[in-house]
C-alpha cells in the first residue's frame, strides 16, 4: 500500500457515481490511492465500472458522491486536463482529418506538445501521414489515437482497453511503447484491460473493481509474495478455515484453492506461488464462486 504522504497519481475517497438520478449505482463506496510512476491495471469483470472510472478520472464525468483526484487535482480543471491523457473506447477523432492534420490538431491545442513521440508511433504503424482518419482500420485508429494522447506529454496516461483491437504483434510493440515512455518520462499509466496474460510482465499495480467497488488496490509484487495456491484432499478443506480464501474448486476429491494465508498451513497441501494471471482470475472469479460452494454445502 502506498503512505499517506505518497503522491498519488490516481486517488479516491468515497467515490460514487451512476448514470441517471434514480438509476443503479455504477460505483459507490469507491477509495484507493495509485501511487505515481506505475503501470496500473485496472481490471473488472464486464459492467465492474472500468470505463466509468476512468472517464471520472479523466474529467468526462462528475462523480455523484465523494471525490476523485488525478495528480491530486480535480478532473477537467486546467491544472488536471494539461497533464493527463485519456484514450476512451470510442476514440473520438475527426474521420475527415488525415493522420498529419491531426497530430497538427493535437499540437495547436497542447502547449506542451512534442512531435517527436506520436510521430515515430505512426510511423512505426505504417500508416501514411496523408491518410484520412476515417479510412483507417480500427486497430490503426488506436494507434493514432495513442500518438495524439503520448504528443501531449502527460504526466498520467489514462487508457481504456486500448488493446482491444490490435493484432498480437501490434499489441506487443504498443505496449513495448508505453512502458517506454512510462520509464524515461516518469508517466504514470492505468489501462484497463481483459488480457490478464499481458497484464502479468507489463503492470506493477493493480486495481481491480468488482460491481462498482474496490476489490483490490496493490502493488503486484506484494500480491505474488501473499497468494498460495494449494491442492490437496477434498477432505482436508476446514484446515483452510482461518485463512483468507480468496476462490477454491473441487474436482472429484481434489481441492484447489486460491488463498492469502494468516499463518502456517496445517494439512497434507502441495504449495505454489501463483502467477499474476492466476490470482486476478482467482479474485475476478471469487466471491461468487464461494458463494455457490457455500449453497452446495448448505
Ligand atoms: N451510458 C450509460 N448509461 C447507463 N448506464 C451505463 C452507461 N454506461 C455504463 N453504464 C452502466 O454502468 C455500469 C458500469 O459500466 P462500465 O462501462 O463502467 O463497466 P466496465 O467495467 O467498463 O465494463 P466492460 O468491461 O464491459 O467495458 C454497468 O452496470 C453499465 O451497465
Amino acid at each position: 500500500m502506498t503512505g499517506p504522504d505518497e503522491p498519488a497519481a490516481l486517488s479516491a475517497t468515497g467515490l460514487g457515481f451512476r448514470y441517471r438520478a434514480r438509476g443503479g449505482w455504477a460505483l459507490r463506496d469507491c477509495g484507493f490511492t495509485v501511487p505515481r510512476g506505475r503501470i496500473t491495471a485496472l481490471v473488472g469483470r464486464n459492467g465492474a465500472g472500468k470505463s466509468t472510472l476512468l472517464h471520472l478520472a479523466g474529467g468526462l464525468l462528475r462523480p455523484a458522491e465523494g471525490e476523485i483526484r488525478a495528480l491530486d487535482s480535480v478532473p477537467g480543471t486546467a491544472s488536471a486536463r494539461s497533464r493527463v491523457a485519456l484514450v476512451t473506447q470510442d476514440k473520438p477523432l475527426y474521420p475527415r482529418f488525415t493522420v498529419a492534420d491531426t497530430l497538427r490538431m493535437g499540437a495547436r491545442l497542447n502547449s506542451r506538445w512534442d512531435p517527436a513521440v506520436p510521430e515515430r508511433v505512426v510511423r512505426e504503424g505504417g500508416i501514411a501521414p496523408g491518410a484520412r482518419v476515417g479510412e483507417l482500420s480500427p486497430g490503426q485508429r488506436t494507434r493514432v489515437a495513442l500518438a495524439l494522447a503520448l504528443g501531449k506529454r502527460p504526466e498520467l496516461l489514462l487508457l481504456d482497453e486500448p488493446l482491444a483491437d490490435l493484432d498480437p504483434v501490434v499489441r506487443g510493440e504498443v505496449m513495448a511503447t508505453l512502458m517506454t515512455e512510462a520509464a524515461e518520462r516518469e508517466l504514470s499509466i492505468v489501462l484497463s484491460s481483459h488480457v490478464l496474460p499481458e497484464l502479468e510482465e507489463t503492470c506493477d499495480w493493480v486495481l481491480l473493481l468488482r460491481d462498482g467497488r474496490v476489490g483490490l488496490s496493490e502493488d503486484t509484487g506484494t500480491l505474488r509474495e501473499d497468494h498460495l495456491l494449494v491442492t490437496g484432499h477434498a477432505d482436508g478443506a476446514a484446515a483452510l478455515a482461518g485463512h483468507d480464501v480468496v476462490h477454491r474448486r473441487t474436482h472429484g476429491r481434489q481441492l484447489t484453492a486460491l488463498l492469502r494465508p494468516r499463518g502456517p498451513l496445517d494439512g497434507d497441501w502441495h504449495v505454489t506461488h501463483p502467477g499474476l494471471e492466476e490470482i486476478l482470475l482467482g479474485h475476478l472469479r471469487g466471491a461468487e464462486a464461494l458463494a455457490g460452494d457455500l449453497k452446495e454445502a448448505a
